[in-house]
């Protein structure tokens, strides 16, 4: 069995999402443009965790960010369940790098914001934020604020507060990329927990080779300038398991093949960017 498998046709009839033939472009100012994205295809399954991949600048952001609605491509089309993404919408949840908790508001008040917006009856939003803050393991710290928190613990709250929602795509942009190595660790094994406990369908963006293997069933290689899907690789050698011990898939055979192979991959990008 091969470490990988490189998908080359792209079957979009039973995809979560659909990221179809997309470009985008910015406008600098005085009539200057720069093309962030040159034409990106690929789809999300239902229960997936997808990992975007590439080094800085290829566009990784500006892909998550048209999937959350909140930037429009210039040509083609993303589409949710088969419905063309037009905004934000509270089905597709974002989580981002810098930490977002409201710090007026208590762990208990952060996770159920959205829930208390959106009119869900006080027993059930109770009952839910009670889930999702045990989801993420907070119990105990219900009525803490987040300044009284460590970075790990907020990102904890950002992403239950998500959840809560009950949103059909949860995305992160680098969610972690501010957390030391040891909760960075221990965050990306929730994550795999959260997503076999609440089968979520996951869409991460990170520039962390490790992380985007350990993490994603499947990994979307961007290359950049302009930001164009180089490779879906698919890490075979998880034989289609999710492990949430990361030490267990980094010792499995294949682990260090695929990683040689993205290194490779990253480093021909990185000297393509310096011509
Ligand atoms: N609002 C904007 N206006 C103009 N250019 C933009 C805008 N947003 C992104 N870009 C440009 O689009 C390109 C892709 O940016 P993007 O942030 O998506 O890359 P990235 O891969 O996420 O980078 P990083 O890993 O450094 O966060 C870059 O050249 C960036 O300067």
């Amino acid at each position: 069995m091969s470490a990988a498998q490189h998908i080359n046709t792209i079957d979009a009839s039973s995809a979560k999402m659909v990221v179809d033939g997309v470009s985008k472009r910015f406008s600098l100012g005085k009539g200057r443009e720069i093309q962030a994205i040159a034409e990106a295809t690929f789809t999300v399954e239902e229960n997936e965790i997808c990992t975007i991949l590439g080094s800085s600048g290829c566009g990784k952001s500006t892909v998550l960010r048209m999937m959350a609605g909140l930037e429009t491509p210039t040509t083609g089309e993303l589409r949710l369940d088969g419905h063309v993404i037009a905004g934000p919408d509270r089905e597709r949840g974002m989580v981002f790098q810098a930490y977002t908790s409201f710090d007026w508001l208590t762990v208990r008040g952060n996770v159920e914001y959205g829930m208390r917006i959106n009119g869900v009856p006080k027993q059930e939003r109770r009952a839910r934020t009670q889930e999702f803050i045990k989801l993420v393991h907070l119990e105990g710290f219900e009525d803490a604020y987040p300044s009284q928190l460590s970075g790990g613990m907020k990102q904890r709250v950002a992403i239950a507060r998500t959840l809560a929602n009950d949103p059909a795509l949860l995305l992160m942009d680098e969610p972690f990329g501010a957390l030391d190595a040891e909760t960075r660790w221990h965050m990306q094994e929730l994550l795999v927990d959260i997503a076999e406990t609440a089968n979520t369908t996951m869409v991460m963006v990170t520039h962390d080779i490790e992380e985007a293997i350990y993490l994603g069933d499947k990994i979307v290689f961007m290359s950049s300038h302009p930001g164009r899907v180089h490779e879906i690789i698919v890490p075979e050698f998880k034989q289609g398991k999710r492990y949430v011990s990361k030490e267990q898939v980094l010792g499995l055979d294949g682990y260090g093949d695929l990683e040689k192979y993205i290194m490779r991959l990253m480093q021909e990008q990185g000297s393509k960017d310096e011509r």
